[in-house]
């Protein structure tokens, strides 16, 4: 995991994304190592684009100005493979042809080279998501929670710089939603990593216990 130097967290700061004419987000805000900021709004509002703004696929039919700091890291300047930010969506994408402990070394930064250590890596952190032994296991033999936790071991293991969760809860029942919530934000606060949540969800909002943001709708 990323050394714990200097952990000045998240900001963004006069980030404003339009389209066409329309000013979809304007923002500005201070998420601290391991603190989570939602960002909630109508469906077309723009919360899904904030985030594509941040991690670097934002799509160039979007203007977009503002500066973003991880750490004191000017995230903008950096192609986004070097962002180094996990994200998770509301499907958990496991590549259908990798077993599950294929699915997660895949993520181990390739600076660690030794293949031992990365098959612990990969057992530890299925030890800390409650699937102690499912390396060899095909994604299609899964639930849905095993599959979302797999997911988030995945991210775990990439060494993120922050976390970026766009309604990575929204398709579990709820005993597994709250459950999944706490494995995230347990995660994240332990690892020191911001993490901004993109949600329909007050209860979600509620959950991750930091300042929510409300869109506006752009197109009603
Ligand atoms: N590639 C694109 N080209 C043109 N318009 C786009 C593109 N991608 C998104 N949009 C528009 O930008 C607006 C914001 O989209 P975005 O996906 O960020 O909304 P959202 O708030 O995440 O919505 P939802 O809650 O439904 O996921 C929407 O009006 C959408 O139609």
């Amino acid at each position: 995991m990323l050394e714990r130097q200097i952990r000045a967290g998240l900001h963004l700061a006069d980030v404003q994304i339009r389209l066409g004419e329309t000013c979809l987000i304007g923002l500005s805000a201070g998420v601290p190592p391991g603190a989570v900021f939602t960002v909630m709004g109508p469906s077309g509002s723009g919360k899904s684009t904030l985030l594509s703004y941040i991690g670097g696929f934002l799509d160039p039919v979007f203007k977009a100005k503002g500066s973003v700091t991880v750490d004191g890291i000017d995230l903008l300047s950096l192609v986004p493979e070097r962002r180094r930010a996990g994200i998770l969506f509301q499907d958990p994408l496991l590549f259908p042809h990798m077993s599950v402990g294929a699915n997660i070394a895949f993520a181990i930064p390739s600076e660690v080279r030794d293949r031992r250590r990365r098959r612990q890596i990969a057992a530890e952190i299925l030890v800390d998501m409650d699937l102690s032994g499912f390396e060899a296991r095909d994604p299609a033999t899964l639930s849905g929670g095993q599959k979302a936790r797999v997911a988030l071991a995945r991210v775990l293991v990439s060494e993120p710089r922050l976390l970026l969760l766009d309604e990575p809860f929204s398709k579990l029942d709820m005993a597994l939603r709250s459950q999944m919530r706490s494995l995230v934000f347990e995660h994240a606060q332990r690892a020191g990593l911001p993490v901004i949540l993109v949600t329909h969800d007050e209860a979600d909002a509620e959950a991750a216990g930091g300042p929510v943001h409300r869109i506006g709708a752009m197109d009603g």
